[in-house]
């Protein structure tokens, strides 16, 4: 069994308990639920940096992180720095992540937040509302056509952004469809763990217009990002080459200010 396998599968067990013990109606009495979202794919399009910028702890691929920063502060340097919007790890087992980080980030700062989760259910959904999150995470390697139809609706009719992930073409075509806002590839084989930026390029021309494109992981500094805008890439997502400092929105704010010379 590779590591997405055990990571959905642990999740499948955690979504049952929790069901048990929360029930959806007790998620939708949370006053973010009533919340106006903001739309990552609207900033996306309208920005020239196009920053997703991740809070992370630790990794499958890498262990340790960084366990001493606070979310709140990261929150705050990220939005300082002009980030289009922050992707909060709720995964614990794996990441290290948690609701209440989502939920923390959310007290803290005023940009759209991307709940970074294996979604596998309805449910998880509405606790991505609950807790503030204005942007979810579609996972192709770990769901089916129909799956992905009825969670993109599903997402859409509480207000929140959907980010369709694929890491190949089979994944890309498995899953277009109208009702997902941004096609992320991924650059980072969640199977393997191998990590290549030629990915983003290589199914960039098999990307319709409609959607906004954003490239995951690897990315490390400013000039592979210039390289993937001339391929119509419009977001990055960066976790690692921020987290692993020890000032996150520090980083943040440097590296933007790189990529804006
Ligand atoms: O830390 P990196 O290499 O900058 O990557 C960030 C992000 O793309 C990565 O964390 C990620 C992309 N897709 C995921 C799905 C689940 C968990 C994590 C991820």
């Amino acid at each position: 069994m590779n590591i997405l396998d055990q990571i959905v599968n642990d999740k499948r067990k955690e979504v049952t308990l929790k069901k048990s013990l929360i029930p959806i109606n007790q998620l939708e009495a949370s006053v973010l639920f009533e919340r106006e979202t903001i739309s990552l794919a609207e900033k996306l399009r309208n920005s020239n940096t196009g920053i997703i910028a991740e809070h992370k702890r630790r990794s499958p691929s890498k262990s340790v992180i960084n366990q001493k920063v606070s979310v709140s502060e990261v929150a705050r340097g990220y939005e300082a720095a002009g980030v289009c919007g922050m992707s909060v790890l709720t995964d614990g087992k794996y990441f290290g992540g948690s609701l209440d980080d989502l939920l923390l980030a959310r007290a803290s700062v005023n940009i759209p937040l991307l709940r970074k989760e294996f979604i596998i259910d309805e449910y998880q959904l509405i606790e991505a509302k609950a807790y503030g999150a204005d942007v979810i995470l579609l996972i192709a390697a770990i769901l089916d056509r129909k799956e992905i139809e009825s969670l993109s609706k599903c997402a859409k009719s509480l207000g929140l952004d959907v980010l369709l992930e694929v890491h190949d073409e089979e994944e890309l075509h498995k899953s277009i469809m109208p009702g997902l806002d941004m096609l992320g590839v991924n650059n980072r084989n969640l199977k393997t763990f191998e990590v290549s930026i030629e990915t983003s390029k290589e199914l960039s021309t098999l990307i319709p217009d409609e959607f906004i494109k954003v490239s995951e992981s690897g990315i490390s500094a400013v000039n592979p990002i210039k390289d993937l805008q001339s391929y119509g890439y419009k977001g990055f997502l960066i976790g690692e080459n921020f987290m692993k400092t020890e000032n996150p929105g520090q980083s943040a704010i440097d590296f933007i200010k790189e990529l804006e010379k």
